[in-house]
């Protein structure tokens, strides 16, 4: 993991607030990542749900229903999140703790992030906190919390399949 024993004020991340030069504060670390913000990435669209007709028969309303719910509550989830360059120029020059932290970006991202690590926040009364938990531990590379949505449908749809496996069973 990257260490830095520079230490830059919040009014001087400030002034590093453009696409070219763009500071960000995570967990009162100071990353330069203006050379990453072409490369990060956009919001991969969730796939339609698409079920056979005869799935839909009475008997399986209820499953339906709570596919379809599951999968709303994912794609609104993501909706709400955009990605590209806009979500780091929202943030350029400013404390973006909770922004990176709400979006339960994987272990991979924080190791990215712990490359453009440039100064600690000399931190002032004044300056803002960000409300969360700080970081729990070091970084480990073999979880990924972005692949939970694809999981979870993925493990969905495959319920509706079974289901609809048994359905098929109990009609013959
Ligand atoms: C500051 C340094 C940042 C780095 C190095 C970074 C890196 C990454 C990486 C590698 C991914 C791919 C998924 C993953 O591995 O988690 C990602 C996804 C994403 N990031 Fe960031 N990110 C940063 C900041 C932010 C900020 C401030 C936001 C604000 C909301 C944000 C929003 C997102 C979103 C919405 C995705 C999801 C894309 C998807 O699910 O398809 N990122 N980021």
């Amino acid at each position: 993991m990257s260490t830095t024993t520079t230490e830059l004020t919040y009014a001087e991340v400030a002034d590093h607030n453009t696409k070219k030069d763009l500071y960000v504060v995570i967990h009162d670390k100071v990353y330069d990542v203006s050379d990453f913000v072409d490369e990060h990435p956009n919001l991969t669209p969730i796939p339609t749900l698409l079920l056979p007709n005869g799935v839909c028969g009475a008997l399986f309303t209820d499953v339906i229903d709570r596919n379809w719910e599951l999968v709303m509550l994912i794609s609104d989830s993501r909706r709400e999140h955009r990605g590209g360059d806009e979500v780091l120029l929202d943030v350029a020059g400013q404390d973006a703790t909770e922004a990176f932290e709400d979006v339960g970006h994987s272990d991979e991202a924080r190791q990215i992030l712990s490359g453009f690590l440039v100064a600690k926040l000399k931190r002032k009364p004044e300056d803002p906190v960000p409300k969360v938990a700080p970081p729990t531990g070091p970084v480990t590379t073999s979880s990924d919390t972005a692949g939970l949505g694809v999981g979870l449908y993925a493990l969905v749809l495959t319920g509706a399949f079974l289901a609809y496996l048994v359905y098929r069973y109990m009609q013959n």
